[in-house]
């Protein structure tokens, strides 16, 4: 990146201009590789601009992951870094790695001083390690937002330079400084809340009969390798259930094996991109309007992402989690026994998935009073307006001087 980002005068050195010399608010918000990392960002951003419309908000992603779509899809400018993941697994395969983050840092750095930021916000995943690293060295004052009730490495290694970290769970002191903490919740997407989609558009949206009850089955913003296989496997039993109907959403490695299999079941070509030969059944690996396929669901299946379980409880919305159990920590397991312990959801193992998902599934979706609980539970659990409760500690801390720089 050789040009001043936002096309104001480029400083040489990288001090950071007083406030009161700018004419607007400018910020970089860094991370991302999954719609948990992306999602988040994108509505503390949106509420950064219902605060303070002039602001300028720059996204800081790594080149080639999913952020370099979605930030620009939500009408934001997005720089990507040379960054990715380090293979824990096998050490020696990571020269090439830390290279990419040398590279990550210096492209950083000249990012930064090009656009002179006066505050970063970092939402974990691979980018925000070096954006918000340089950032702190070159003393912008940082802030952190972890989603997860279990810390992730990159937010744990910039927890000690950032001035303030959002979290969603309590406990988080085993991580980060308490004195930083601030309990937000998670944020979730603007358009999510306070629309006024009715049930029956919402349903007619995916092709489907409004007359019938719905399943929507997410494997959070990648797909699950498991729900897709249950499903896959059940085809028949889908279609033995013409009653109910499901929008199904597989994730983008996984789509052209499971419109692979619906061919094979069904004998007729999938044409259509998103609706399958069954007529019950609507299929796509990505789900652009979520505010519609909420709007259409009475009963969700999901992984038990963070930033899906802040969704279901601002949304009231009844669901059966099956947690990913290759994520660190187990996360996803505290995430959904968190909320299968005050009956605010239904919690199916994994390994139980391919037995036990479907049969519970349609047992409990012909259960009206089930479904009611179920929704009147998840909604006590439900932190709202975490997008601009963050977005004011984001400005608190370009107004106020004697933030904490560590
Ligand atoms: C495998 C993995 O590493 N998962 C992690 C990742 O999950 P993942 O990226 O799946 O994130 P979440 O479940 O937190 O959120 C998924 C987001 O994607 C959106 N969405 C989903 C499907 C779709 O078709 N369209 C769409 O827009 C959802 O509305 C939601 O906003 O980040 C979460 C938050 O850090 C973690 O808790 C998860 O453990």
């Amino acid at each position: 990146m050789s040009k001043d980002v936002n096309n104001h005068t480029t400083q040489s050195n990288s001090t950071p201009l007083p406030t009161e010399k700018r004419s607007k608010v400018r910020l970089i918000i860094s991370g991302g590789g999954t719609g948990g990392h992306i999602f988040p960002a994108i509505s503390i951003a949106n509420a950064i601009k219902e605060l303070c419309p002039d602001a300028e908000i720059l996204f800081v992603g790594a080149e080639g992951r999913m952020e370099m779509q979605r930030v620009p899809d939500a009408g934001y400018r997005i720089i990507g870094l040379p960054v990715a993941g380090f293979d824990r697994k096998h050490l020696w395969k990571n020269f090439s790695v830390l290279l990419k983050l040398i590279r990550s840092q210096w492209k950083a750095r000249s990012i930064i001083k090009e656009f002179r930021p006066q505050v970063a916000v970092g939402v974990g995943g691979y980018a925000s390690g070096p954006t918000l690293k340089t950032a702190g060295m070159m003393d912008i004052p940082t802030l952190i937002q972890e989603q997860n009730s279990y810390a992730g490495v990159t937010n744990k290694l910039l927890a000690q330079k950032a001035c303030k970290i959002c979290v969603a769970y309590e406990g988080m002191e085993k991580f980060f400084p308490a004195e930083k903490i601030i309990m937000t919740g998670n944020p979730v997407r603007q358009n999510l809340l306070g629309h006024s989609i009715l049930h029956a558009d919402a349903v007619k949206y995916f092709g489907l009969n409004p007359k019938r009850k719905t399943i929507l089955i997410l494997g959070g913003s990648l797909g699950a390798r498991t729900i897709n296989q249950t499903l896959t496997a059940s085809l028949d039993v889908v279609r033995a259930h013409p009653d109910v109907q499901f929008i199904w959403q597989t994730g983008k490695i996984y789509i052209d094996q499971v419109r692979e299999t619906i061919t094979t079941a069904t004998g007729e070509v999938v044409r259509n991109p998103h609706i399958s030969t069954i007529p019950n059944l609507y299929v796509t690996d990505f789900i652009k309007d979520m505010a519609n396929a909420y709007a259409a669901a009475d009963l969700v299946i999901s992984r038990a992402g963070a930033g899906s379980i802040s969704e279901f409880c601002l949304l009231q919305k009844p669901v059966i989690l099956v947690p990913s159990p290759n994520v660190a920590e187990d996360h996803q397991t505290k995430n959904a026994l968190a909320l299968a312990d005050k009956d605010a959801a239904i919690y199916v193992k994994d390994v139980e998935a391919k037995d036990k998902l479907l049969p519970i599934a349609l047992e409990t979706i012909s259960n009206p009073q089930k479904l009611k609980d179920l929704s009147e539970n998840i909604a006590k659990l439900a932190l709202p307006n975490s997008a601009t409760v963050i977005a004011k500690e984001v400005l608190k801390l370009i107004t106020n001087p004697n933030h904490q720089l560590k």
